[in-house]
């Protein structure tokens, strides 16, 4: 069984894309299709619309195109309200549950996912319907962009060449030449990348034909966004610079303020996080098992026919995260070596409170169910965690670091932490602080640039410690980049200076980097 999956493994790495045959026991297949088709003659699956770059709001993407995609789809939960048509829905999904979580020992980056979408029922009602060209995931609709997988089963099982509705996928380096055509044949699954690796598109069917598809989402633990809503606070790490993940609680000092329980405090804080108290409220634990249904938040609720809109989960699905540096004596910012807060923002409804784990280079964020959440790395230098708070509210932890002294090498280098080449005195920090405020874009909050470091898989499927993505989104035309030893800066093309993000310590690989006009991609 093992060697099946090693196989299924093997070819979704080497092709981006897998296909099985006769997925589901042939008695659970009928069962699912004439569930679909109940579902369908019931009058629950609509005209579909779209969610892209040029639509901003779910409510906007009711439009309807059917040139463009001419499918009618609903989006479902398994549970027996929810699909009041059988069991069949729901032992599909434990099936593909089961098998993709068997997969992550072959595919890593299967390991990423945490949660699916809701299910979509699709049903090309032939005469020529078809999906154009496009990838699930554009990385710019927060509503797809954490899709990491597309499942489809097909449930056709009288499909013969001449009905259509192929599906056809195209190579990730040109999208004109075509990489593989999947029949729709019933009891057929085939999973794919929802990013950028997979154009498809479906060719017009001339005959009705039904899938069932999912998307299996990942929370971009890696992923920090930053905005640059405020002057920056220097991180001498991969980590973001915004000041605040809720500017509104103003809450910097790390004490307990009304709503807040403390989760961990304490002189060996490490231990105390590590056993404290977990204050876990009712419908913690399922949003991590990756096998929840995903969505159904608020936001989504009442557009149907949006592509996307079941993808909102109830607080974002992000794990946010953002370094802070607090205020010390007199309300002076201190060099970057002195105290920082850490604020991890956990989605979910009345989330238990995370559980960190600090070892000499990183945060390790957990679940309160024990579901890894987030590694953040600390910055250089030694720290030390003095104090913690828990809002179960907002679902945000915050814990203050405290700098330990350390040998004047290394104290130099944490110190220093947007320093260009060579410069790591104080003055030339200093210089650059000063600089950086002077800088228009670090306060612009019309436009804000945002950043965040992804970590990357490396070859032997390990998480890597060296290599980096780094994303900037900057509104208008492709900007400028120029990488230091401790920082790279981003530039309008006019030489505006937008942003500038310490590197970690290191030395890093000259850059490969790959622009588009909406997304500027960097990779380390
Ligand atoms: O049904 C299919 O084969 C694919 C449909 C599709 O591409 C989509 O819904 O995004
Ligand atoms: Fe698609």
């Amino acid at each position: 069984m093992d060697d099946v999956q090693e196989a299924f493994g093997a070819q979704l790495l080497r092709d981006g894309h897998l296909v099985i045959d006769g997925f589901l026991p042939e008695g659970h297949v009928t069962q699912l299709r004439s569930e679909v088709v109940a579902c369908h003659e019931a009058g629950h699956l609509h005209v579909a619309g779209l969610v892209d770059s040029s639509i901003n709001s779910v409510s906007a993407a009711k439009y309807e195109n059917t040139q463009t995609r001419g499918d009618v789809i609903g989006w479902f939960d398994s549970d027996e309200q929810g699909w009041p048509y059988g069991r069949g829905l729901h032992n599909y999904l434990v099936k593909v549950g089961t098998m993709l979580s068997e997969l992550g020992a072959h595919v890593p980056e299967l390991k990423q996912i945490t949660s699916r979408s809701k299910v979509m029922v699709a049903c090309y009602p032939g005469g020529g319907a078809r999906y154009v060209k496009h990838v699930d995931n554009d990385g710019k609709h927060p509503l797809c962009r954490t899709r990491l997988l597309t499942g489809l089963l097909y449930l056709n099982p009288e499909w013969k060449p001449g009905d259509g509705g192929e599906l056809a996928i195209y190579e990730q380096s040109d999208k004109n030449v075509e990489r593989r055509v999947v029949q729709p044949r019933g009891n057929r699954l085939l999973l794919f990348w929802s990013d950028w690796r997979t154009p498809h598109e479906v060719r017009p069917a001339q005959q009705p034909r039904y899938a069932v598809t999912l998307w299996f989402l990942h929370k971009c633990t890696d992923l920090r966004w930053a905005e640059e809503e405020e002057l920056p606070a220097p991180v001498p790490a991969p980590a973001s610079e915004a000041p605040s993940l809720d500017a509104a609680s103003g809450d910097v000092t790390g004490t307990a303020t009304p709503g807040v329980h403390t989760c961990g405090s304490g002189t060996d804080t490490t231990a105390a996080w590590a056993t404290s108290p977990v204050d876990d409220g009712p419908g913690d634990s399922n949003n991590d098992d990756g096998k929840s249904d995903g969505g159904g938040g608020t936001v989504g609720r009442g557009h149907t026919g949006a592509h996307c809109e079941q993808l909102v989960q109830p607080a974002g699905d992000m794990v946010r995260h953002c370094w802070r540096r607090l205020e010390v004596q007199g309300g002076q910012l201190n060099d970057g070596a002195g105290r920082w807060e850490l604020r991890v923002e956990v989605p979910g409804e009345r989330p238990g409170c995370p559980v960190l784990e600090v070892s000499d280079s990183h945060v390790s964020v957990s679940s309160s169910s024990g579901a890894p959440l987030a590694q953040l790395p600390l910055p250089a230098g030694r720290w030390e965690a003095s104090g913690s708070t828990w809002s179960r509210k907002r679902g945000l932890l915050a814990t203050t670091f405290e700098a330990l002294p350390t040998t004047p090498a290394s104290s130099s280098t944490a110190a220093a932490p947007v320093a260009g080449p060579g410069d790591a005195g104080s003055a030339a920090a200093a210089a650059a602080e000063k600089a950086a405020a002077a800088a228009p874009c670090t306060r612009g909050r019309a436009a804000p640039v945002r950043h965040g470091w992804l970590r990357l898989g490396d070859a032997g499927g390990r998480e890597s410690e060296s290599a980096w993505e780094l994303r900037v989104e900057v509104p208008g035309e492709c900007p400028v980049l120029e990488v230091s030893e401790a920082q790279v800066c981003v530039a309008s093309p006019g030489g505006r200076p937008l942003l500038r993000v310490p590197l970690p310590r290191g030395s890093w690989g000259p850059p490969a980097n790959k622009w588009s006009r909406r997304r500027g991609l960097l990779t380390f």
